[in-house]
């Protein structure tokens, strides 16, 4: 047998490895260090860190990002810093850094990791999961990503610093990924055409004479393989007025958008926020009062709820979510989302709207992804009404988010008008076994749809995003791959909100976030279930973003399962809860949400399958 040892007797395979180790031992402790600086008051605290504290090295390459300590004072404003990456294709990157400070308000947020409601913060209880954990598959514990304690950020379950500083990876490094994938035959709801198509008039989609293969994402079923493409780099994209540009010209700029290019010198040319407004078919932002009074009286809004980023107000029967971008001041102690990284979001909330159009000829079609009625770029100050709103709210609830007398006149917003989804899974008072059976039932239809049709992973499927309302239908319709399925409701109707996260696959375009840039997400406690949901992503994805891995969304289903039987007390019968632990175990072997809706536990609640002929069969 061929030995690996030099001449003098020593292993030099042992070496190589040793030195190995010893270089992630360093880098190990380079990750304590900065996370213990983190929490220590400095004297002198940077507002603008120069770039390689802030995790960008000179030779312009995004590197992990390091928090750096500030220290606690009156303003919970955190600084960041945005650098443009090299990592992907051809690609808009904003890179994120963070300092932090300690957030004056606590409480909700329904970020990730999750946070408790209301105004006062409870430490985290863990025991009924350990207790579950036990019984189950107390194996998974031991499986589960690598003990937080060599970061000393996640010392513990109890650590309320450590769960404050978790919501700041809400910010993230957001990659509006552009990627031309040369289709011969690509559906109609490519990237370019969703740009370039009204909201109110949208093209049904016509997957009929397409081949699914021709759709896919190429090379990427397994993470290993996949390789990271050069992209171009931008170096900046400054957000110019466009107040006085025609809308022809914004349209051209949709044209020449680098979303649908490959060509770097078009993604050079690339205005966002030019873009933002020709996609919400504007050519210069509206005043919120214009807007609203579309929908209701603006005098009767009411706000309903509010997110890291969003106020959610009731305008007659929608949901108007405003989310304040572009500016160089942070909104709720995070930095302002970019134009670049709310087109992401728009075009894949319109996307998604595409499945809600059952036709009789569609192959895919469900109502469970929240419908976007609209989406307007909104400029200026608060109305009195959203401040009247917005002070009862506060009132009754106790916000978390600052007072919009805060924003500057100028402030730009984006809004996405939305269907009414209900209340969120969090607080939703789920009655009994057939309730939980229906939610868990529609939201796995629903991603086996739009895995189907758009390689869709939602990616932060946590109980905040999943919105319930009761209705009198006894059934809603699914279909699936041609497949007419008619799912059992018990009168439980359920939304899916919230796709900051996701990645899409136009067919033309694949659209995600680069969650490697956000390391705090995957360092939340151990034994929260959504903490370590984040974390099996990275394992399945082996932090390739932008590749498909449906079975992120089985993570997720996985997930609702335990919530179902260690948050949610409905009546239910130990055989119930059987049932629901068998099915967690039988997710494991399932790779997608479509592979999933076969399984017997929802044999049951599919009440009729019906195969559409294909005429062109
Ligand atoms: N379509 C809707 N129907 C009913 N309520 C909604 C809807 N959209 C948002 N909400 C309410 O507004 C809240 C904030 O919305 P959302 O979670 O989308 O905001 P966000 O700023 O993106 O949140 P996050 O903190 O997760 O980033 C939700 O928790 C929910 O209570």
């Amino acid at each position: 047998m061929a030995s690996n040892t030099g001449g003098n007797g020593v292993d030099l395979w042992s070496e190589i490895i040793a030195s190995q180790q010893q270089q992630q031992q360093q880098q190990q402790q380079s990750h304590v260090e900065v996370f213990y600086r983190r929490r220590k008051p400095s004297k002198t605290p940077p507002d603008v860190l120069p770039p390689k504290q802030m995790g960008l090295e000179d030779d312009g390459i995004h590197h992990r990002l390091s928090l750096v300590v500030l220290p606690p004072g009156p303003t919970k404003r955190i600084s960041w810093n945005r650098s443009l990456s090299t990592r992907g294709r051809t690609s808009i990157a904003v890179g994120t850094c963070i300092n932090h400070q300690p957030q004056p308000k606590k409480g909700k947020r329904k970020g990730k990791p999750p946070r408790p409601k209301g105004k006062q913060f409870k430490p985290q209880n863990f025991e009924m999961e350990r207790m579950y954990f036990e019984e189950v598959d107390a194996f998974e514990l031991l499986e589960e990503s690598p003990s937080p304690k060599v970061f000393g950020t996640w010392a513990g379950a109890n650590n309320t610093d450590s769960v404050a500083l978790t919501h700041l990876s809400t910010r993230l490094n957001k990659w509006l990924i552009c990627r031309n994938l040369n289709y011969s035959c690509g559906p109609s709801s490519t990237l370019s055409k969703i740009l370039g198509t009204p909201s109110v008039k949208l093209e049904p989609i016509d997957c009929g004479n397409i081949d699914p293969e021709n759709m896919k994402t190429p090379e990427k079923s397994s993470a290993k393989g996949t390789s990271r493409l050069p992209c171009a780099e931008i170096t900046s994209h400054k957000v110019e007025d466009v107040g006085n540009e025609s809308f022809e010209e914004l349209e051209a700029s949709v044209k020449k958008l680098s979303l649908a290019s490959t060509s770097s010198s078009d993604a050079l040319q690339f205005n966002p926020f030019a873009t933002l407004l020709a996609v919400c078919e504007q050519s210069v932002p509206s005043k919120f009062q214009d807007v609203f009074s579309k929908y209701c009286d603006p005098q009767e809004i009411i706000k309903i709820g509010e997110g890291t980023f969003g106020e959610a107000f009731m305008a007659g029967n929608y949901v108007c979510k405003i989310v304040p971008i572009d500016g160089d001041f942070r909104v709720n102690g995070e930095v302002q989302k970019r134009s670049e990284e709310l087109l992401e979001e728009v075009v894949l909330s319109r996307t998604l709207n595409y499945l809600r159009q059952n036709q009789e000829d569609a192959r895919n079609a469900c109502t469970t992804f929240i419908g976007t009625i609209d989406l307007k770029v909104c400029q200026g100050s608060y109305d009195a009404s959203m401040i009247k709103a917005w002070e009862e709210w506060d009132e009754n609830n106790g916000s978390e988010n600052d007072h919009p007398n805060e924003f500057p006149d100028k402030q730009r917003y984006v809004m996405f008008v939305l269907e009414h989804g209900g209340k969120d899974l969090e607080s939703f008072v789920l009655l009994n076994f057939n309730e939980a059976l229906s939610f868990l039932v529609q939201v796995t239809a629903a991603l086996a749809v739009a895995e189907a049709a758009y390689e869709f992973e939602h990616r932060d499927l946590h109980w905040g995003n999943v919105l319930l309302s009761r209705n009198e239908s006894a059934t809603v319709q699914f279909i699936l791959e041609g497949k007419k399925m008619s799912v059992k409701t018990f009168g439980l109707l359920v939304s899916i909100i919230d796709f900051t996260l996701s990645r899409i696959n136009t067919g033309e375009d694949i659209l995600y976030l680069d969650l490697s840039s956000d390391p705090y997400l995957f360092k939340g406690p151990k034994g929260d279930k959504q903490s370590e949901t984040y974390r099996k992503m990275k394992e399945i994805t082996d932090d390739c973003w932008e590749g498909s891995f449906p079975k992120t969304n089985v993570l997720w289903l996985q997930y609702l399962v335990d919530i179902c039987l260690l948050k949610k007390s409905f009546e239910r019968t130990s055989k119930n809860e059987r049932d629901l632990r068998s099915l967690k175990k039988r997710l494991d072997t399932y790779g997608s949400a479509k592979e999933a809706i076969s399984d017997p536990f929802f044999s049951d609640l599919l009440v009729e399958r019906v195969q559409i002929i294909d005429l062109d069969d």
